[in-house]
């Protein structure tokens, strides 16, 4: 399909080493304007380029903050080549008329598979055995380790990693209670605790898997450390706002827990050569990973190939599916119709002064899709026009009060 904007002035930028496979995936849909950078930017060049940019890929690191959005003038999507999406503003994203995607399945596996191998090894105490081998050290004891099975694990947020890590753990024979806002179904004989309090309680092992949200912000402070058993296990790979490190430090020190693994922390260095600092540095019972729960080929393959589709179906055809802040409009083609999208702030009569507008002009609608959320109404119009009419159309539609972007996509 022949976009009225070319694909080749569209400019992608895409940062923080995002997977080769979306870079080709751009490239075999027709957009050869790609920017691509290994690591996230500082925020004053993030904002120079951010402002060039049709279309920005990232990861976990770049913030894209409603100051920084407010410079992104020709931004049409932004893509998170992960599954969180925390880093983004997404009101202000979506009150910019910007869909937001991500990949909320593909490293799913990937995650879960470290920290089972995790688990294992925390509760064999291999993190301070290994650190001891490398100083020259021999701890040949049994004092400390133990099996897997029948342990318990305690899985708080049990999503989609939340409930791969349950069924995998109960293939090793451990026993898995679960806490989550929302009901769940339990998979396999994994069954739902109490409440927080109680998870912690009877876990030997405690994984996180919240989303970063305000109501996990800290979730485990000194508080939440204290009710875990004397001896137990904690991993985090889900957000680092979501442990209170300082608390975790002290439990640690003060041999409350025995040990733990952590992938994702408050503050993260920018890129490879940036210095990692935390309080949980030396600590030999403690296995600490660069944010790599997800990072591993398949799943930054499989990431690149998902989010670059979404991104490239929105810019060539419009459609919002599975977008994570914007109303979802998925649209088959009409290849002879002109298609123009209207994005508008969600307040009464907007549609109907769309409508009129083509009455006035005597143009036909071949195919209307209106879907609205509580900020923002998406309206894509198929109509039987030439190009010229199509443009004095867009602007037009572009002089409606409340409209936030309008758009002839071909
Ligand atoms: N370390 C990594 O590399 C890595 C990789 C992927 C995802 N993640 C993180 O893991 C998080 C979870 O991923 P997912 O795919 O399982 O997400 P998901 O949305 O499928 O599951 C999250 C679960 O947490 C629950 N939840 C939300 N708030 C809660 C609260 N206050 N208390 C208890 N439960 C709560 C939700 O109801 C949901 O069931 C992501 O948001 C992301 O931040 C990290
Ligand atoms: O790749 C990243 O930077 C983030 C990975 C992970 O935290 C996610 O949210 O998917």
């Amino acid at each position: 399909m022949k976009t009225s904007f070319p694909k080749q002035d569209i400019k992608v930028l895409l940062l923080e080493g995002v997977s080769r496979s979306a870079v080709e995936s751009f490239q075999r849909a027709g957009y050869s304007q790609l920017e691509y950078h290994e690591k996230a930017l500082p925020e004053a060049e993030l904002k120079a380029r951010i402002a060039e940019a049709h279309i920005v890929g990232i990861r976990s690191r770049t913030q894209l903050t409603d100051e920084v959005l407010q410079q992104a003038k020709r931004l049409i999507a932004v893509g998170c080549f992960c599954i969180g999406t925390n880093q983004v503003d997404l009101g202000s994203a979506r009150r910019l008329g910007v869909p937001v995607f991500n990949a909320p399945y593909s490293n799913t596996r990937s995650v879960a598979e470290l920290v089972i191998a995790e688990t294992i090894m925390l509760l064999r105490g291999v993190p301070q055995k290994n650190a001891l081998c490398h100083r020259g050290g021999w701890t040949k004891s049994a004092a400390g380790s133990f099996e897997a099975r029948d342990k318990v694990l305690g899985i708080v947020g049990y999503g989609h990693i939340g409930t791969q890590v349950g069924v995998l753990a109960e293939s090793l024979g451990m026993r898995v209670i679960f806490h989550d806002i929302e009901s769940k179904l339990s998979l396999g004989n994994a069954r739902a605790a109490n409440s927080l309090e109680d998870l912690l309680e009877r876990a030997d092992v405690v994984t996180l898997h919240v989303p970063e949200t305000p109501a996990t912000q800290m979730m485990i402070g000194t508080r939440e450390l204290a009710r875990m058993r004397k001896g137990s296990l904690l991993i985090n790979a889900s957000r680092g706002t979501v442990v209170d490190i300082d608390a975790l430090a002290a439990s640690l020190r003060s041999e409350h827990l025995a040990g733990a693994a952590v992938d994702v922390f408050p503050v993260e260095p920018k890129g490879n050569d940036d210095a990692f600092v935390s309080p949980l540095l030396g600590m030999d019972n403690v296995i600490l990973t660069p944010h790599i729960g997800g990072s591993t080929l398949e799943a930054q393959d499989n990431i690149g190939i998902e989010v670059a589709a979404k991104l490239v179906r929105y810019s060539d055809n419009g459609s919002t599916l599975s977008a994570v802040n914007f109303p979802e409009v998925s649209l088959p083609e009409h290849p002879r119709s002109r298609r123009l999208l209207h994005i508008h702030r969600n307040v009464p009569g907007v549609l109907s002064r769309i409508n009129e507008l083509f009455s006035a002009g005597n143009i036909n609608i071949d195919a209307q899709f209106l879907q609205t959320d509580s900020e923002v109404g998406y309206v894509v119009i198929d109509v039987a026009a030439d190009e010229k009419q199509s443009g004095e159309l867009r602007d037009r539609l572009a002089a409606i009060p409340g409209t936030l972007r309008s758009r002839v996509l071909y």
